[in-house]
């Protein structure tokens, strides 16, 4: 496949190298707020850029017929936008929080937990994220979906970045050098904590995710999640 990467930061340059490996080629690379830049060449287009960069990228991809695979975080409140443009544009468009397999495992383990403990008295949820210093963003977008995906099976109607809301989840979110990403959510009860982690050791879980995704996405038309990617 032919891919234009959009960002071209830490990510952009793991996925180039997954992408190699995989055979594929990369015939564009984007790393700064460039609105003149021609897609049409490529296949498929991954945006891993910046919050404030990404409905512009995904939209020029949508607008030019161009298939989009986006990973970047902070931008979801123009999600619903962007899947009505593709829609309108008969587009094929993937976003996902977190494109590793370990990472979407983890989330239907979330699921599974916040089910189970739903009925039980007495436990109450949090979360803790931890990412590199340079993340821009806060909490992270995977805090986020595992934070409605616990809100869509408990009592808990919103999560906040602070404590002492009862009905939210608290969001720790801590910034340490270096680490690629850490999630943990916890049900505490006086007697004790049910905890599960995901620790990712480096960023090639997600760059490969995003390069599954893309090669998924050929030949397609409409709006899918990693769930689909994957057959979760
Ligand atoms: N969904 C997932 O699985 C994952 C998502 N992410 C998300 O991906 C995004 C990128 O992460 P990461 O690579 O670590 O961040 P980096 O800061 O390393 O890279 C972002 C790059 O985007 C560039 N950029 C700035 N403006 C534009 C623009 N208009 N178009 C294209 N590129 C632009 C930046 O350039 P400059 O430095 O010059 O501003 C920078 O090179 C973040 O939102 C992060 O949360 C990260 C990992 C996994
Ligand atoms: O910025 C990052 O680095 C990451 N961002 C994503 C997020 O916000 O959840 C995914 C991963 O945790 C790394």
């Amino acid at each position: 496949m032919k891919i234009a990467l959009l960002g071209y930061g830490k990510m952009g340059k793991t996925i180039e190298k997954i992408a190699i490996e995989r055979n594929h080629t990369i015939v564009l690379k984007v790393d700064k707020e460039d609105h003149n830049y021609d897609i049409a060449e490529a296949d498929v287009a991954i945006d891993f850029s910046i919050p404030s960069a990404a409905v512009q990228n995904i939209t020029k991809c949508i607008t030019a017929g161009v298939p989009i695979v986006s990973g970047t975080t902070g931008w979801l409140a123009q999600y619903d936008e962007m899947v009505s443009l593709c829609k309108e544009k008969n587009g094929a468009f993937i976003y996902a929080s977190n494109f590793s397999l370990g990472v979407n495992l983890f989330f239907e383990l979330n699921k599974k937990l916040a089910k189970m403990m739903s009925p039980v008295e007495g436990y109450e949820p949090s979360m803790e994220e931890i990412h590199h210093t340079e993340k821009l963003d806060a909490p992270s977008g995977t805090a986020i979906t595992l934070a409605e995906d616990i809100i869509d099976h408990t009592s808990k109607t919103s999560w906040k970045l602070d404590q002492g809301d009862k009905y939210a989840i608290p969001i720790a979110a801590k910034r340490i050098e270096n680490v690629p990403g850490t999630h943990t959510v916890t049900y505490s009860s006086i007697v004790d904590d049910i905890e599960i982690k995901h620790t990712a050791h480096n960023r090639d879980g997600f760059a490969l995710g995003a390069v599954v995704a893309a090669e998924w996405l050929q030949n397609k038309n409409g709006v899918y999640s990693m769930k689909d990617v994957l057959g979760l």
